[in-house]
């Protein structure tokens, strides 16, 4: 199948991120939000990152241009209707995701690829509620997604070969490289990222360590890019909680608990970077621990 257009429902940072690198490498993105804001927002970031990319000699200034004019954006789903993949990448919450598949599918011409960038749902059961669980797959973006080399593919149990191959062929398109994973939960990269987040959290909990000293001790210890913790916030708190939550549901097993801490934060609204307060203050010049 011949993809040149690409819906992308969400325009958090991992819709604003995906699009960046679609019109990048020579897609049609139109970029839907349920608020206008968020998209004028995501736009702003994307404008931000190819520029930082220009800057180092990455891209050039005419790539630039040409990415920024191959983005529209639209607050109506049905406009959707027409591109050849459609890539979800709405709040982690299923109740939400589904009501997209409800509201688009309708105006869905019958060969496109729908698919998700759940970190942690079940793709099988999200495709299962669809008028296409064939051409429905897990597409899974890591944040920064201009800057990470992987994306993770979900096959659900009904996915066709022709969509697991098209998707392959994207990612080949985007300079990226594929991981495949079983449709389980949280699949692979987050089946393992997220509990050791989720235990750098009980750490914390405990008395264990500081902020500070989690984080300090992972980076300079075992080479991490970013501390548990600081990373926990640059993913998003609601996000780490939501996927905690389905390993725990869906593997019944109590090794996965979510940290009463991370409930305590997300129930505070301190979501990390994205709302300016998590297991850091990000609203000074530099991030302050909170604990
Ligand atoms: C939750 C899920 O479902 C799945 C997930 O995504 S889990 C999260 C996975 N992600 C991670 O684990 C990220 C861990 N962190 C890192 O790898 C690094 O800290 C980081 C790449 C984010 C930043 O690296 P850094 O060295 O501290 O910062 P910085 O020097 O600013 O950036 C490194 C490069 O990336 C570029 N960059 C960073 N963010 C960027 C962005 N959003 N867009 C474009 N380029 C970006 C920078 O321009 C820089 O480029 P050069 O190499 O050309 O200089
Ligand atoms: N954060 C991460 O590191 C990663 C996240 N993911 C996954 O990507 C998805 C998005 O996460 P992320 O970008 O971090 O989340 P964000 O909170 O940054 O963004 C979510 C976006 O979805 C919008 N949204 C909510 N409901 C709807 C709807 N009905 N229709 C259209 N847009 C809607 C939100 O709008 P508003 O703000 O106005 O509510 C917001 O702009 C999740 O499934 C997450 O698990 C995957 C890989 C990494």
């Amino acid at each position: 199948m011949d993809i040149r257009t690409v819906g992308i429902v969400g325009a958090g940072q991992m819709g604003n991120g995906i699009a960046h690198v679609f019109a990048l490498a020579g897609y049609d993105v139109l970029l839907n939000d349920i608020s206008e804001e968020s998209l004028q927002k995501a736009l702003a970031t994307i404008e931000k990152n190819l520029e930082r990319q220009a800057s180092r000699g990455k891209i050039t200034a005419e790539d630039k241009a040409a990415a920024m004019a191959r983005i529209r954006t639209t607050l109506q789903l049905a406009d959707l209707g027409p591109t050849d993949l459609v890539i979800e990448a709405a709040t982690e919450r299923e109740a939400v995701k589904q009501k997209i598949f409800d509201d688009l599918l309708p105006h869905l011409k019958p060969e496109t690829i729908l698919t998700s960038n759940t970190s942690s749902i079940s793709i099988t059961r999200l495709a299962s509620r669809t008028d296409r669980p064939e051409k429905f797959m897990g597409f899974h973006f890591m944040n920064p997604v201009p800057v990470m080399q992987l994306v993770e593919l979900i096959r659900g149990i009904a996915t066709d070969q022709e969509t697991w191959e098209a998707l392959h062929e994207v990612v080949r398109r985007l300079g990226k490289t594929a991981a495949s994973a079983e449709d389980f939960p949280a699949f692979i990269v987050n089946r393992i990222l997220m509990p050791m987040i989720n235990e750098a959290v009980y750490t914390l909990y405990e008395g264990v360590g500081s902020v500070k000293s989690i984080d300090e001790s992972l980076k300079l210890g075992a080479n991490h890019p970013m501390g548990p913790l600081e990373l926990a916030d640059f993913i998003g708190l609601d996000t780490c909680l939501a996927i905690m939550n389905v390993l725990h549901d869906g593997l019944a097993d109590t090794k996965y608990r979510p940290c009463p801490l991370l409930t305590k934060y997300v129930e505070a609204g301190w979501l990390g970077r994205k709302t300016q307060r998590g297991f850091y203050d990000y609203r000074g010049e530099t991030p302050v621990p909170t604990r």
